[in-house]
């Protein structure tokens, strides 16, 4: 794919940056989207970030010297261009497949990716820590950390903006890329804030609310036309990055090239920590992603020349399956109110947040903020739906347990992407909220076998009270017809299949992968039963107590690591009642999985009917005398 590129083709490294005139930059930077354009439309992946950052990337890679200075990016979805001027334009046609580079920044992928990330925020918090280790080691190379807009709204980074303007280090810069997008256009104050000062506004409006101010003050006109004036001189638009006790530069256009690498070539002389402040268009260079950044955020597989995507015909995903049920409940139940941590399309929120603005809240990137939030919403009586995708909850956990489940409120986490999720790798599978919600008091965690329990579980969770988990997974359900809503009994388990020599306890995605198993084994004279475990907690004891006296064996399956996670609460209830029973728990390995289609992790960690079936097969072999030690 290299070959069509007469730059690329040849280019060997970040030291041939620095040797090219500024016409071959601008064809190179040219080059480099249309390498993006050519990959993502094959792989999918996150377009219109990195088309975003072309001009950076190559000013950064002209001035800094990586990887003796430290550039972190945060989050590493707009890392493409990175990827392909540092040492990967060979392997970028492996983007985000099976195998291949991450659709993010990994250490162990390039010497090049200082830090690791996929979750937003962390980049300041990770330079600084580079930045105070090579000052104690007497290592004088630059750190720089590129920030976007909306994870310049978590909370995380002003944690950093605050101990970074304390500490006060040199050669420390914070590179604000503002493209007034998140994944939707971006929110808050802060949002606002940024907005005003690349517009000018901020200026002007101060100077107006200066101006109006000294007019005031009666027979000092004189005296107050040179106050302005100098007041004039102070108002430095980033006033608020100043007070944490930064340099602020800025606005700088992100796409002129010279602009940029004067303006970094003189930050570097400037004493303490510098937050430079750059503008730059999402998606710049591809007319569909620059009219629709919010769509071209992150793609499947598309036509490029028509900006056309490719869809494969599939049942409805969970995620619309959740945003229909949404918003037929919040027809039914005026209270009901929902937050999003700046994930509205993700988490299927569009119609809501049109149909019901003024009970959508979309608090930006903030899982913490999201989650206490909507603790004080239950507290004061309402029905608050707080939606997540399951790997961006962890950031919450304090919350759910101080906040929320301590105090028994009433909030119903709706928990997407739960589950291996593909493509987007360890960073964002949602493995582990079986386990670090399962041990909460008070938390009633469960999973739907299908679109109609989906919806189901969720009427019963606006119905009940305390807090109430409900996780389901990234992509196409099964297209079961869904009508109406029914309360299921919290606790309640469902008997689908009879057995005899075994039988499966499976949650969520992986029920019906059990009864593909337990057709599959039948046909071998293995009759397995299969039992709908939709509560990991609390679990059906009579059930338990019932299946303990009608199976001589358990499996346990799940779309979450086994340490800890639904197998174990099996475990752990068998142990308390004194029980002994063969048990065997199928799950996520305890080691982080890495990125790739979907159903293929899922068969190659052992969840999907065929994995279930050879596991069963294999526990229930008879034991050969050498193997009776194991019993
Ligand atoms: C903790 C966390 N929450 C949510 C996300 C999902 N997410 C990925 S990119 C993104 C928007 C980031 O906006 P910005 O930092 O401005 O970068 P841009 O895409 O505009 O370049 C969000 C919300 C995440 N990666 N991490
Ligand atoms: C970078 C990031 O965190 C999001 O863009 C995430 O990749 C979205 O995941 P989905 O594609 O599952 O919505
Ligand atoms: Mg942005």
């Amino acid at each position: 794919m290299l070959e069509r590129y007469k730059l690329l083709k040849e280019y060997a490294g970040p030291i041939d940056l620095k040797y090219m005139s500024y016409q071959e930059l601008i064809n190179l930077a040219e080059e480099v989207r249309d390498y993006i354009l050519e990959v993502t439309a094959k792989n999918g992946g996150h377009v219109a970030p990195g088309l975003g950052v072309v001009e950076l990337t190559i000013a950064l890679l002209r001035v800094f010297d990586p990887p003796s200075d430290v550039i972190v990016w945060d989050i590493g979805h707009q890392a493409y261009p990175w990827k392909i001027l540092t040492d990967r334009k060979e392997k970028f046609p492996t983007l985000r497949q099976y195998g291949g580079i991450s659709g993010f920044l990994r250490r162990e992928e390039s010497v090049y990716d200082a830090f690791g990330a996929g979750h937003s925020s962390t980049s300041i918090s990770a330079a600084l820590g580079f930045r105070k280790a090579m000052d104690l080691l007497d290592q004088k190379g630059y750190v720089v950390a590129v920030i976007g807009d909306g994870a310049m709204t978590a909370g995380m980074a002003f944690e950093a903006l605050n101990n970074a303007g304390h500490l006060r280090p040199n050669r420390f810069i914070v590179i604000l890329n503002d493209n007034e997008m998140s994944i939707s256009p971006n929110v808050g104050a802060i949002s606002t804030y940024l907005s005003k000062i690349l517009s000018g506004r901020f200026v002007q409006e101060t100077r107006q609310r200066v101006k109006r101010l000294l007019e005031h003050i009666s027979g000092v006109s004189r005296i107050a036309k040179l106050t302005e004036e100098f007041l004039k001189g102070l108002i430095s638009p980033g006033i608020i990055f100043e007070e944490l006790g930064f340099n602020y530069i800025g606005p700088v256009n992100g796409h002129d090239l010279q602009a940029l690498e004067r303006t970094l070539e003189n930050i570097k002389s400037i004493e303490g920590p510098v937050l430079l402040h750059i503008y730059t268009k999402k998606g710049k260079g591809y007319k569909p992603a620059e009219n629709d950044p919010v769509t071209w955020h992150g793609v499947a597989p598309y036509k490029r020349e028509s900006g056309e995507f490719i869809k494969k015909p599939s049942p409805p995903t969970w995620t619309s399956i959740f945003g229909k049920a949404v918003v037929e409940l919040a027809q039914m139940y005026p209270d009901l109110v929902v937050i999003t941590p700046a994930m509205r399309e993700g988490s299927g929120l569009v119609e809501f947040s049109q149909k019901f603005p003024e009970r959508f809240f979309d608090v930006g990137i903030a899982e913490q903020h999201a989650c206490t939030f909507a603790g004080g919403l239950a507290a004061q009586g309402l029905k608050p739906i707080a939606a997540y995708y399951s790997t961006f909850l962890q950031r919450a956990y304090d919350q759910v347990i101080h906040d929320i489940a301590l105090q028994n409120l009433h909030v119903v986490f709706a928990i997407d992407r739960g589950g291996l999720v593909g493509d987007d790798g360890p960073t964002h599978h949602g493995v582990f909220d079986l386990s670090y919600l399962r041990c909460i008091p008070n938390m009633v965690v469960s999973a739907p076998k299908d679109e109609q329990e989906l919806r189901d579980l969720l009427y019963t969770a606006i119905n009940s009270h305390g807090p109430f988990a409900i996780r389901y997974p990234r992509g196409p359900a099964y297209g079961v017809p869904t009508e109406g809503f029914k309360e299921v009994p919290i606790g309640s388990w469902e008997m689908l299949v009879e057995g005899e020599d075994a039988v499966i306890l499976a949650v969520g995605y992986t029920v019906y992968q059990a009864l593909k198993a337990s057709e599959m084994l039948k046909e071998e004279g293995i009759k397995v039963g299969v039992v709908n475990a939709r509560f990991v907690k609390p679990m059906d004891d009579s059930m338990l107590a019932h299946l303990c006296k009608t199976y001589p064996v358990f499996i346990t399956v799940e779309d979450n690591v086994i340490v800890g996670g639904f197998g174990a609460g099996v475990l752990e209830w068998l142990s308390q009642k004194g029980i002994l029973k063969r048990v065997l728990t199928i799950g996520v390995p305890d080691r982080f999985i890495e990125h790739g289609n979907q159903n293929l992790l899922r068969s190659l960690v052992g969840i999907d009917g065929e994995g279930i079936a050879n596991r069963v097969r294999e526990f229930l072999r008879p034991l050969k005398s050498s193997e009776l030690h194991i019993l």
